[in-house]
């Protein structure tokens, strides 16, 4: 049974009992942002991360969803993604593809995956003139203030350290105004080499959601969310701030339990 939580400074926070029932509600709630969209657009521009998100996003291959979403409306992003091989076991092409891509009807054309045959900042490079190519199409909107690309949704994962993308604490690319599309060389996490959204793009998006599970991220979530002190680290999950769409925070409850009054009542 879901457990309930109100909305908190703009920000709709869904707390689920266990990954299970989180997984129902993510499902459900892309199902209805793709609806929107293609009654609005004629198309879905979805990017999505890697990591524990993607088994999170697995219900959308049950039914109803396999047979009710319009997979053909859908063009695919990441948000970010490993330099390495499309079919490396650290790719985020490879997890979405395994779990989702290779279950339901998308179109291969509508794929966007990145260039796995160049650098990192070639890769990079390449994926923002795609991304440019679509938005002059309007396949992804425009966003007027800043003129980025308006993802009708981006989903994001979180890491223990607070990580989104490959966004990570303290990193200069956090500070990226210019590029819609960066690398990095040294992830402290492996693999070292990424390419990530920058954060103007991710704040431009219609929808962002970060889909957090696991105690080991209850302290992240804490420092994302609450209020904090100014001297706690800004952690870059907490830069996630659309400037005129919405932020939905999905968590488990072990991920929930160290936010500022955590009471779950069903
Ligand atoms: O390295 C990455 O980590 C984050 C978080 O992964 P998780 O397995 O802890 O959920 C992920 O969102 C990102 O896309 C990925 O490249």
């Amino acid at each position: 049974m879901a457990l309930s939580w109100d909305k908190k400074d703009g920000r709709d926070l869904r707390i689920h009992e266990n990954a299970d029932e989180l997984s129902t509600d993510l499902a459900e709630y892309i199902a209805e942002l793709s609806e929107a969209s293609v009654k609005e657009r004629g198309v879905f521009a979805i990017a999505v991360s890697g990591g524990s998100l993607i088994s999170l996003m697995r219900k959308l291959c049950e039914a109803p969803f396999n047979k009710t979403v319009e997979w053909a409306k859908w063009h695919i992003f990441w948000a970010d993604e490993r330099v390495v091989a499309k079919s490396h076991v650290d790719s985020n092409y490879k997890l979405l593809k395994d779990n989702l891509l290779a279950k339901v009807p998308t179109v291969p054309s509508h794929v966007h995956s990145i260039n796995d045959s160049v650098t990192a900042e070639q890769a990079a490079e390449d994926y923002e003139f795609v991304i440019r190519q679509l938005v002059r199409t309007r396949v992804i909107d425009v966003c007027e203030i800043n003129d980025c690309p308006k993802f009708d949704l981006i989903l994001l994962g979180m890491g223990p350290d607070g990580h989104i993308a490959s966004l990570f604490p303290n990193h200069a690319v956090l500070n990226e105004k210019e590029l819609w599309v960066t690398f990095i060389t040294d992830s402290p996490k492996p693999p070292p080499e990424r390419i990530t959204f920058t954060l103007p793009v991710i704040n431009s998006a219609s929808d962002v959601a970060v889909v957090v599970t696991g105690g080991s991220k209850a302290e992240a979530a804490h420092l994302a969310i609450d209020d904090i002190e100014p001297d706690c680290p800004v952690l870059p999950a907490r830069m996630v701030c659309p400037t005129e769409g919405k932020l939905v925070w999905f968590l488990d409850q072990a991920a929930a339990s160290k936010l500022d009054g955590a009471k779950f009542s069903e």
